[in-house]
């Protein structure tokens, strides 16, 4: 689908299947198009052409039926200062035609019960963020939408967040994941999809990611003492695409597991000893900067030596 504002192009042909049961992380740096996307999906905003399905129906002409199905944390959520969280939760759930026990789903996000019973107005940043996603989680919906869930948590609130998410995939639910904290992305997303200037630039597993972008492994060694001599042959090791020097620590970069062996080998049998060795795998975050450089970064050789 593309969606047009003017002479804006918010999304350009994008075209992506989720599947039930998938975590789904949707990035891409502000602007993107992340959250015209989401509004179509829940007919918020209407595609210039193309078109969306979600739960095999039209959102444009099963509007209300999705709305009961799906379960939105959305970026501005808006609640009532003068209602407790738990009232929320039933106003959510009636809405919805749903069930659900408004104390189950409080210890679900974890908030207390005496906390459900309190104003809205009087709650933390994370406190109402847990309420949000517990309103999500109403009627046990078959899709979940979250934009930037974690945001407000603590440490404990985004692990049990992430742990919810997992838990709703595992029943079948598909759960779309819009965030920038890309740590987050990384570890609860079986794929993801970057967005970039209303294109869809990626599609894959981190896994695969990292594979069809090369950013491979980082391998620092650190040596009693730098053998110069074998410096200059260790790029002819195949699968080590270059190296750096930072006092007696070699950071060598490897596109294969086996050149990390043979590395560590090649310094060894130079006469240095290997006191001590890190292994780093190319983050999201390197794999996103390399997706979404604009061509200005491409060429700034600071950009290039962090996608090297
Ligand atoms: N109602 C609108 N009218 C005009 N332009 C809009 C409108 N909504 C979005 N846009 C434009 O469409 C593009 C995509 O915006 P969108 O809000 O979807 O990005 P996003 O990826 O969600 O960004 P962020 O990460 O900052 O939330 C931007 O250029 C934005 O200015």
């Amino acid at each position: 689908m593309t969606k047009e504002y003017g002479e804006v192009t918010a999304i350009d042909n994008l075209n992506l299947d989720i599947e039930e049961g998938e975590v789904f992380g949707f990035l891409g740096p502000n602007g993107a198009g992340k959250s015209t996307t989401i509004n179509i999906l829940l007919d918020f905003v209407t595609p210039t052409s193309g078109s969306a399905t979600v739960l095999g129906s039209d959102p444009q002409k099963a509007t209300r039926e999705l709305h009961r199905r799906i379960g939105v944390l959305p970026e501005g959520y808006e609640l009532y200062d003068r209602l407790s969280g738990r009232k929320h939760l039933a106003f959510a759930a009636e809405t919805k035609g749903a069930d659900d026990d408004p104390s189950e789903l409080l210890e679900r996000v974890g908030l207390d019960p005496d906390e459900g019973d309190r104003k809205v107005g009087g709650y933390s940043k994370g406190m109402k963020q847990r309420l949000a996603l517990a309103a999500a989680l109403v009627g046990d919906p078959d899709l979940l939408i979250l934009d930037e869930p974690s945001a407000g948590l603590d440490p404990t609130g985004i692990q049990r967040m992430q742990e919810l998410v997992r838990a709703e995939a595992e029943r079948g639910t598909a759960v779309f994941f819009s965030s920038h904290i890309l740590g987050q992305v990384e570890a609860v997303c079986d794929r993801v999809g970057v967005l970039n200037d209303g294109e869809l630039v990626a599609v894959d597993s981190i896994e695969g990611l990292r594979d069809a972008f090369g950013s491979g492994t980082t391998l620092t060694i650190e040596l009693d003492t730098i053998p110069d001599d074998a410096l200059p042959t260790l790029p002819e090791i195949e699968g080590v695409a270059g190296y750096e020097i930072n006092g007696t620590s070699l950071a060598v970069q490897c596109t294969t597991p086996r050149a990390k062996g043979e590395a560590i080998s090649h310094v060894q049998t130079a006469g240095a000893t290997a006191l001590d060795i890190h292994i780093e795998e190319a983050g999201l975050d390197v794999l996103f900067n390399k997706l979404t450089a604009t061509d200005e970064q491409r060429s700034d050789e600071s950009v290039e030596e962090v996608v090297a």
